[in-house]
């Protein structure tokens, strides 16, 4: 039998993501279909004026039409057709497990109630269960461009279904809003007993990494993908194998690499970082988890091996229970002896 190549394999293997938000799910389409059943009117002709809007050069770019696209999304049924549209997309790339980010303060600043939000994306993960066997958890995201005392407030807000979110995470313009003014925050979300993940080293400097880490208690660092300027902080990830949850076509749309080429991606890897691929907001940056290994795979040619470690680390760095992370990575290992590869890792 011959095997099959480093790319076919790696679109095939069983895999989780663990950074995505779900407002960057929302397709063009979707956002005119939940723009008309909900009577509003958007700012852009059509979907593909709004597609042609998609060309960010920095984070806030982007932002600024993430937020505004939020917009459509007014109902429980709304929030339960967005995350069930991005878990069919995440099936056919064979994602197994998907740990989700949401923003309630983008929906509750509008008025929209935190159940709506939470009822109808947990209606979405029971549907994608069902229907694609996917698991699923979520991740609350504060934005860190509003003051820490707002966030406090959401957080208190959002206590009585605490057993319901996953774990707490920071994300938004990173740029001039350091880890460091999330202190109080972060070390209530502790005291909660629950994960706490940061972007940090997006566009921020590798110092934001730092922080993250000590300020925060992070337990995994969304991108990450700067802390290759500073030796001590790469150094450092290494040496604690802390998790780095890097979205290269994210990365790429918005600026902090000119071209693929150039993405810090194979020295994060070649210093033994702990790099998970994702697909952050894949309805803005070209695509989904497998688009990105494509990409990936077009400018760095990576061999079975790479392609097995970055799989298996996706598992290991879940917030998962050991017996299921056990399970998925039997499977994986499963795929790859099937394939006729040997890894030669793990
Ligand atoms: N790439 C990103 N960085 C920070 N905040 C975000 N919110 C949605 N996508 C984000
Ligand atoms: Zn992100």
């Amino acid at each position: 039998m011959t095997a099959p190549d480093p790319l076919t394999l790696a679109l095939g293997m069983p895999k989780a993501e663990l950074h995505v938000h779900i407002e960057g799910t929302l397709e063009p389409e979707l956002a005119f279909a939940l723009a008309r059943r909900n009577g509003i009117t958007l700012p852009y002709a059509d979907e593909a004026a709004l597609k042609a809007a998609y060309a960010f050069d920095s984070l806030q770019s982007f932002l600024d039409l993430y937020y505004a696209c939020a917009d459509v999304l007014r109902t429980r049924e709304d929030f339960y057709d967005l995350m069930l549209a991005y878990l069919k997309r995440a099936a056919a790339d064979k994602v197994i497990h998907v740990e989700v980010f949401f923003d309630p303060q983008t929906h509750t600043a509008r008025g929209i109630p935190f159940t709506t939000v939470l009822e109808g994306l947990e209606d979405g993960l029971a549907e994608g269960l069902a229907r694609y066997g996917i698991s699923g958890r979520l991740i609350l995201c504060f934005l860190r461009h509003l003051p820490e005392e707002e966030c406090l407030a959401t957080l208190a807000e959002v206590e009585p279904w605490l057993e319901r979110i996953h774990g707490f995470g920071l994300d938004s313009s990173e740029k001039g809003h350091p880890p460091s003014k999330f202190v109080r925050l972060f070390a209530r979300c502790r005291e909660l007993g629950k994960p706490v993940v940061a972007h940090a080293g997006e566009e921020g400097p590798p110092a934001y990494i730092t922080e993250a880490l000590d300020l925060l208690g992070a337990q995994r660092i969304d991108h990450g993908v700067r802390a290759v300027e500073d030796e001590a902080v790469l150094a450092r990830l290494v040496r604690e194998g802390i998790p780095l949850t890097v979205c290269p076509l994210s990365n790429t749309r918005l600026c902090v690499f000119a071209r693929m080429s150039e993405h810090t991606l194979p020295r994060l890897l070649a210093a033994g970082a702990r790099v998970t691929l994702n697909s952050d907001d894949p309805a803005y940056f070209g695509g989904y988890l497998n688009d990105n290994i494509r990409a990936v795979q077009e400018a760095f040619h990576f061999d079975a091996a790479t392609w097995y470690r970055l799989a298996r680390n996706s598992f290991e760095a879940s917030f998962a229970k050991a017996t299921e992370k056990a399970g998925w990575i039997a499977r994986l290992d499963k795929y790859f002896a099937a394939a006729g590869v040997s890894p030669g890792c793990g």
